[in-house]
């Protein structure tokens, strides 16, 4: 079982089991390395492990109850895009229960075969696993069934319910539905679903997608509309850019190595960038991405919950809830963003190389006239001791001139530099940069001053560099994946709770309300360019140069 659970590519279920297993972990490492049986006959260490084999026997026993998951919207973009790849990433991996059974659902009327012709034109292996591939993607598409319904029939739901009993069978059944639908229909969902297909004998779990609301207000009725009929611990608020490897190792880098945690707040930071930037349009999304624009698509949670993660206090623990109550702090001691410190643009068409890619307004889905924001650049505070004074510059855009998202940490000027000289009037150039390149490429590096090896006194910027395509050659695991395994597990961390999601709706939706009241018009760029030129002045008003996406600094 021990040498199981190590060479498992799944976590384990929650942090006491792993501390379980890690706890005497030299014993552990014996008891799998046939080199050294002698030491776990050795009393201490075999009491341990005995000790741990029961709780660990009692986890494995745990296996034998089934998992039914059911993706509402099966028919969707995100649905074939996301959630059957990582759930058959996580079969392939030997990461799901032994009894699984996956249901899609949505209005569409499909068959079984049809959901499962859909699903296979989606599924692929890991470059570094091709083996068995097509086998497994049988096997997996086996365990998937469709059931066509309305979204508010309870009726509907009960056939589902009912269809989920047949699959299951006698032993105890936890079900996990996945709601990937418009947030408008979120409470008809639940409310059916709730009511005529949650599992009596085990645990039922639902995860809600984002947009949570569109303003503090709609989010406060949809976390109220959701607690009629659902507890918050059966609630999983789902930011996928939680479930980022670079983002997750967020903590590891800043608490676990003594040379980044004292550097980490106003004394010798001067300011922070977090950027995201996608270089294509919305197409054929204007329904959804009209009515939110990329404040909300992106801002207000993706880029703010790397914000508290990069900015919070030390939690007491690696629990869910100490890491969550430290992000709720971070969030209620920022001020709401202010209009000026704000710039929104929006896309429009540009013809390059004989291809002309279209404006936002000139997709069919989006209203004619539309000042929805594609673009927006905005600088945000902290009022804590920690922060105070420096900004956290975010930056957000759809077709631009690349795809990427990094988190740039500039550092302050070495005072008194002996070097100054060496580097002109251009002195921003000799400061230290941390790039955490959340992707594409993934990868951590650190610009630093160096002397060109020669004669003379010549200096050179150079990168310590984490490249992680060449440190660890194994393929990154998609978010979803992750984020669908803690689901199933239980396990929170990763997952947004519902004062994070007030804390975070009160930053942005007097902003919000301001650029709709007054119809602010957005700064046209062009497909496949840098951006609007206002976010140099909005960076340039703190002092602040935006790091070069797209460089090539591996
Ligand atoms: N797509 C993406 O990359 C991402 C999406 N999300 C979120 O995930 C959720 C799903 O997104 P996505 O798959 O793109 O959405 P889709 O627009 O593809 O909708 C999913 C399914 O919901 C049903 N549906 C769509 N519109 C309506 C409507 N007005 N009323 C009732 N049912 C409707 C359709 O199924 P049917 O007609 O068969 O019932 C559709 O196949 C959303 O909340 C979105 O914000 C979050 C991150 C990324
Ligand atoms: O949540 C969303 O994320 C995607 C980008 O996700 P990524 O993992 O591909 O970076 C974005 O395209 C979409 O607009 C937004 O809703």
């Amino acid at each position: 079982i021990l040498s199981a659970l190590l060479s498992s590519p799944c976590s384990l279920p929650n942090p006491e089991d792993a501390l379980l297993v890690k706890a005497p972990m030299d014993a552990v490492e014996n008891a799998v390395t046939p080199a050294a049986p002698s030491t776990v006959a050795n009393g201490t260490s075999s009491a341990i492990i005995v000790e741990e084999f029961e709780d660990l026997a009692s986890l494995v026993r745990d296996d034998e109850a089934s998992v039914s998951i059911t993706v509402v919207g099966a028919s969707g973009d995100l649905a074939k895009k996301k959630i059957f790849p990582a759930l058959f990433a996580l079969y392939y991996e030997g990461c799901l229960p032994k009894h699984f059974s996956i249901f899609g659902y949505a209005r569409s009327k499909m068959t079984d075969a049809e959901l499962r012709d859909m699903v296979s034109k989606t599924l692929t292996c890991r470059i570094d696993k091709r083996e068995n591939c097509s086998e497994k993607m049988e096997e997996f598409l086996k365990r998937c069934f469709y059931h066509s319904g309305q979204y508010d029939s309870e009726e509907d739901f009960k056939e589902l319910g009912k269809k989920i009993k047949q699959h299951e069978g006698p032993r105890v059944s936890n079900h996990l539905f996945y709601l990937s639908i418009p947030p408008n229909i979120f409470l008809d969902v639940v409310k059916c679903a709730s009511k005529s297909a949650s599992s009596v004998s085990g645990w039922t779990r639902v995860i809600v997608e984002k947009p949570f609301g569109r303003d503090s207000e709609s989010s406060a009725a949809l976390t109220k509309g959701l607690k009629q009929y659902l507890t918050e611990d059966q609630i999983f608020r789902i930011d996928h850019y939680l479930g980022k490897e670079l983002v997750e190792n967020l903590s590891v880098l800043r608490f676990s190595n003594l040379v980044f945690e004292p550097l980490w707040s106003r004394q010798y930071i001067r300011n922070v960038q977090l950027i995201f930037s996608e270089d294509f349009g919305t197409e054929g999304r204007g329904g959804y991405f009209d009515s939110y624009g990329i404040i909300r698509d992106i801002m207000q949670n993706h880029l703010l919950q790397i914000l508290a993660l990069f900015a919070m206090e030390t939690p007491i623990s690696l629990e869910a809830e100490d890491i969550r109550n430290e992000k709720v702090k971070v969030l209620r001691s920022m001020k709401p963003l202010r209009l000026e410190d704000v710039v929104i643009g929006q896309y429009k068409s540009h013809t390059k190389g004989g291809i002309t890619y279209p404006g936002y307004t000139e997709d069919k889905t989006v209203p004619k006239g539309s000042l929805t924001p594609t673009f927006a650049a905005a600088a945000l505070f902290i009022n804590n001791a920690r922060w105070d004074g420096v900004p956290f510059l975010m930056k957000a855009g759809k077709a631009l001139h690349t795809k990427q998202a990094e988190i740039r940490v500039q550092f302050r000027h070495v005072p008194g530099n002996l070097y100054k000289g060496s580097f002109g009037t251009d002195l921003d150039r000799a400061t230290n940069e941390l790039v955490i390149r959340v992707q594409p490429d993934e990868g951590i590096y650190l610009k630093i001053n160096n002397k060109i090896p020669g004669l003379g006194m010549r200096l050179d910027r150079s990168n310590l560099n984490l490249h992680y395509a060449a440190r660890y050659p194994k393929e990154i695991p998609d978010a979803y994946e992750r984020l669908l395994l803690d689901a199933i597990e239980g396990e929170r961390r990763l997952f947004i709770r519902s004062d994070e999601l007030d804390a975070a709706w009160e930053l942005f939706t007097p902003l919000l309300k301001e650029l709709e009241q007054k119809r602010m018009a957005p700064e046209l760029y062009p497909y496949g360019s840098r951006g609007p030129v206002g976010a140099h002045y909005l960076a340039a008003k703190y002092n602040v140069r935006w790091g070069d996406l797209g460089g090539s600094e591996h």
